[in-house]
């Protein structure tokens, strides 16, 4: 089953056009990563997929639901978003912060019920962060606190995710945690996670299916070893790369050569 269907998206910063046709269909349940070039319009593309921006062209189906025409609380119910920047200064506590995802799904903000708060307590326990819960977020570390977001999208409890570089603050062992916890929630819950990654490793990992995008198209989309190749990678990013495939997970492993591409 698709979940996401994204047709012949075009956005435009400005008159300055970012996204040229993108076309691209998520699987349901799946773990599903757009790898890509520095400005080559992945946040974008995210931000039009959880209808935060309206595009300019093309259309975003849920299912058979045109994103188009669904009021901002169906969106909220149907899709949990992490952002790429998290703010620093934000005056809540960890398990205030991740409440706030029941008000999205249509609780009111500071009324909470006992079961708003187990599933705080819940997705909390599942991002290993409930040891945080009352302390505010300006008080944790970058990690943490990108923590403390996913435990909040993972409280909203809908079918779908969506993360913007879930995993740049965190170090291996809370990079392997959220990516397993992703994992976790596409195998056990069904839900269907997009995210947003520069980490060629993790993505060759976990990903069940990859977008390579560049110039704001899509270059080539598939299994892991489909994309991670070197002929697809080195036009794309400007560099040499070394691909060969990891003796113990047999997937891709990809090592970056010093020297630019010739
Ligand atoms: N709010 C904005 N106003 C104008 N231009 C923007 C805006 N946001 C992004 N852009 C431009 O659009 C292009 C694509 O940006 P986007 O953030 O989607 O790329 P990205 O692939 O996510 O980049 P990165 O890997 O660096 O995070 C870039 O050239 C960027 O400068």
């Amino acid at each position: 089953m698709t979940a996401i269907r994204a047709r012949d998206l075009r956005f435009a910063y400005n008159g300055t056009p970012v996204l040229d046709g993108v076309s691209l269909d998520v699987p349901g349940g799946s773990l599903f990563t757009i790898i890509g070039p520095n400005g080559s319009g992945k946040s974008t593309l995210l931000r039009l997929l959880a209808g935060l921006l309206r595009p300019g062209a093309g259309r975003v189906l849920l299912g058979e639901r045109d994103m188009a025409r669904m009021t901002r609380s169906a969106r909220a119910r149907a899709i949990a978003m992490v952002p790429q920047t998290i703010p620093d200064s934000f005056p809540f506590t960890v398990e205030q912060t991740v409440l706030m995802a029941r008000s999205a799904r249509g609780g009111l903000l500071g009324i909470e019920t006992a079961a708003d708060r187990e599933a705080a307590r819940l997705a909390m326990r599942y991002t290993g962060i409930e040891n945080l819960a009352s302390r505010t977020l300006d008080r944790l570390s970058g990690g943490e606190r990108q923590r403390a977001f996913i435990a909040r999208a993972v409280c909203q409890e809908t079918p779908i995710m969506i993360l913007d570089e879930p995993t740049a603050a965190l170090d291996y062992a809370h990079q392997t945690q959220v990516m397993d916890l992703l994992s976790r929630l596409a195998r056990e819950r069904g839900t269907t996670v997009v995210l947003v990654s520069h980490d060629l490793n993790l993505a060759s990992l976990y990903a069940d299916t990859l977008v390579l995008l560049a110039s704001g198209r899509v270059v080539r989309s598939g299994a892991p070893e489909d994309v991670l190749r070197p002929e697809v990678l080195e036009p794309a990013y400007g560099c040499r790369l070394l691909i060969d495939t990891a003796p113990d997970t047999g997937r891709p492993r990809i090592i970056p050569l010093p020297g630019q591409r010739g």
